[in-house]
């Protein structure tokens, strides 16, 4: 291909095949036209941008030196990967970016045959480069395996356990090491600090041998550069690393914007390795946008921007986000308890626990990528007399379901689990969504459940849960702002099992757990218009259930509909097994459960995916008026 320096190469480069004839001069300039699309992309849709642009180079090299699909390039957690499917004939379809029926925002097995795994939820990667790779040298699907892992993501048990395995098993494995010293927050834990110490602790070991090696295997079209790679390899370390004990070569550090040693260190590695390897490459989150580069965050996520200036989008809300409501809410109890400590998995800002931590930084912490410890972490504080809140998002606690049931609900200890993101969460899509944790929870004898159907609500909850001592305790709450009801200023302890009655009517009671209960209200105006006035409760507790309330909404209506946020085997099924233990169907009450589909809802707005999920005021009032068997039914089966 000849260089034509007024056509951008990205307009030539449809998939990695087309970057094959490149030279290194162009790889460089590929790069640079693919940071400046990965820019304008995410400022046209929103999303992760801060990680994309911290592995641009890495992404061109990769695609450059590999021969991917054919190579399996395993992105880890993948909010990273917008460059890579730029470079993977998706870039006519890249501003429909983590939209109703556009491309995820992550990887997607059935997006394209370059994403040969999927990933949202982090430190995958190893475990699964290892799988094909081992597959590989059983007969399956040809080609090399190459895990690109971050910093963040080393700090969860997953990537060890990986690690450990692959160094017993001494497959050819590649593992990038994409180290830019951030997570969403910074970074924390002995691994971050051991890793900035390898960084900074130069000079290294030589490696002429394979110095050398890089300039005589290289073919003509890739021998620029090769010089340079040389004097740069000179300066690499061998030995002596944790990965070198684990089993790994270790390469590096590099630089990973720097196209000359990615290029000399993939095609050496990609020559010569034969063993598990882990490169070391040293980037910068948001590396080449000001904005990003300069924020605290490193530019992680962004509503949509003005390119220019880097300034975002601005949500039109007057209501306070659920995450700060209870953050507030948790500093108020600990401000009357110092018994009072809270626990986050490297999510501080988005569990508002930076809040609490800057006024009780002794008793807040942050412990990594690593949900599994931090629910046994909660245990042993409760056991040692503490009060633990463990703030995950519901999506992040599945990763730490054996903890809670092993750790925390046989020892009946008193951890109490605030989990935000419940729920559909929109743009994200199926892999942040928070379906699963109601069902999970409800079944674990002693546990109690609570869904909190306002602001209010979640702060009488906080309160409750600082309250019980008993045993373990947990409280949802979903993404997003409240409904701008006004927040109680001393909230007290809730009843357990206790729901509220919130209106009473006839022939048909609407149960509401969690937030749907503003769309219950809703479907219920317009029922009114037709002369239908349903009852209306909220249950708060999915566990224990407030026996009483339900059985007399079953005894007094002719109908009973439950509706909550949440998978198939949550609150609903709970409120069918206490109606189906008791008798009540044997009496003939029309019984329905408004649950999440048994289906995985791709990514859209909140509103259209519950729409989807059948779940929004219109649906409601659809199936009120279905099991009262009144008007004509056309949207929905
Ligand atoms: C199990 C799990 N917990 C938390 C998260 C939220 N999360 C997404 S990216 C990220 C930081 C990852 O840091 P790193 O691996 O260093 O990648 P970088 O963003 O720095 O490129 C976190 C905490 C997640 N995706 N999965
Ligand atoms: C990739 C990832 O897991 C996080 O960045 C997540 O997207 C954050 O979600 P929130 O925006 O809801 O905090
Ligand atoms: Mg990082």
């Amino acid at each position: 291909m000849t260089d034509r320096p007024k056509t951008p190469l990205l307009d030539r480069v449809h998939l990695p095949a087309d970057m094959k004839g490149l030279s290194d001069v162009q790889l460089r300039r590929l790069a640079d036209e693919l940071r400046a699309e990965t820019i304008a992309t995410v400022a046209s849709t929103g999303g992760h941008l801060g990680a994309g642009l911290g592995v641009v180079e890495i992404t061109v090299a990769l695609h450059a030196v590999f021969d991917a699909p054919r190579d399996k390039i395993i992105w880890d957690v993948s909010h990273q990967c917008y460059p890579h499917k730029i470079l993977t004939g998706r870039r006519d379809r890249i501003r429909t970016l983590r939209m109703k029926d556009g491309l995820s925002g992550f990887t997607k097995r059935s997006e394209s045959s370059y994403d040969p795994f999927g990933a949202a939820h982090s430190s995958t990667s190893i475990s699964a480069a290892l799988g094909f790779a081992t597959a590989r040298d059983l007969g399956g699907d040809p080609g090399d395996a190459i895990a690109v892992i971050g910093d963040g993501a080393l700090s969860a048990g997953m990537a060890y356990e990986a690690m450990n395995n692959a160094g017993h098993l001494k497959k050819r494995l590649i593992v990038i090491l994409n180290d830019n010293e951030m997570s969403i927050a910074p970074p924390v834990g002995a691994m971050s600090s051991y890793l900035s110490r390898l960084y900074a602790e130069g000079p290294f070991q030589d490696l002429k041998a394979a110095a050398k090696g890089a300039v005589s295997f290289l073919p003509p079209p890739f021998r620029e550069g090769a010089k340079r790679a040389k004097d740069m390899l000179k300066h690499m370390t061998v030995g002596g690393t944790l990965f070198e004990e684990l089993g790994f070569s270790y390469v590096g550090p590099i630089d990973g914007h720097d196209m000359d040693q990615l290029l000399a260190v993939l095609r050496t590695v990609k020559d010569r390795a034969t063993g598990p390897i882990l490169i070391h490459a040293i980037t910068k989150k948001g590396k080449g946008f000001g904005p990003a580069e300069g924020a605290a965050d490193r530019g992680h996520a962004r509503s949509k921007f003005d390119v220019l200036t880097g300034e975002q989008q601005k949500a039109k809300s007057n209501a306070p986000s659920y995450t700060s409501v209870f953050a507030e809410a948790l500093i108020t109890q600990a401000s009357k308890d110092d018994k009072i400590v809270a626990v986050t998995a490297a999510m501080p800002d988005g569990t508002g626990l930076d809040k609490f931590m800057a006024r009780y930084a002794s008793r807040c912490f942050d412990v990594g990528i690593a949900e599994q410890h931090a629910v046994t972490f909660c245990a042993g504080l409760a056991a040692g007399g503490m009060k633990p809140f463990c703030a995950l998002y519901s999506t992040f606690l599945q990763r730490g379901y054996d903890q809670v049931v092993h750790d925390v609900a046989i020892q009946r200890l008193p951890v109490r689990f605030a989990i935000d993101r419940a729920g559909l969460v929109g743009a994200d899509g199926a892999t942040h969504a928070g379906s699963f944790d109601v069902a999970f929870l409800a079944n674990l004898p002693g546990f109690v459940v609570m869904a909190a159907a306002d602001e209010a609500e979640l702060v009488r909850m906080v309160a409750t849960a600082a309250a019980h001592d008993t045993g373990p305790i947990a409280f949802r709450f979903p993404r997003g702002e409240g409904v701008g009801v006004e927040i109680p200023v001393d909230a007290q302890p809730l009843e357990i099992g206790r729901g509220r009655m919130i209106r009473d009517g006839k022939r048909v009671a609407i149960l509401s757990f969690g937030t749907r209960l503003q769309e219950v209200e809703r479907a219920c105006e317009a029922l009114g218009a037709k002369g239908i006035t349903p009852t209306i409760a909220d249950a708060r507790f999915a566990k224990p259930l407030d026996r009483d309330m339900i059985l007399k909404l079953a005894a007094d209506h002719e109908a009973l509909i439950t509706i909550e946020e949440g998978a198939i085997g949550g609150f609903g099924s709970h409120v069918a097994q206490l109606l189906a233990e008791e008798g009540v169907f044997d009496t003939g009450l029309k019984f329905r459960s408004m649950v999440l589909p048994d289906t995985f809802i791709d990514q859209s707005s909140p509103t259209d995916m519950y729409a989807t999920a059948g779940l929004n005021a219109s649906d409601i009032e659809t199936k009120v008026l279905e099991v009262l068997g009144v008007g004509v039914i056309g949207k929905r089966a």
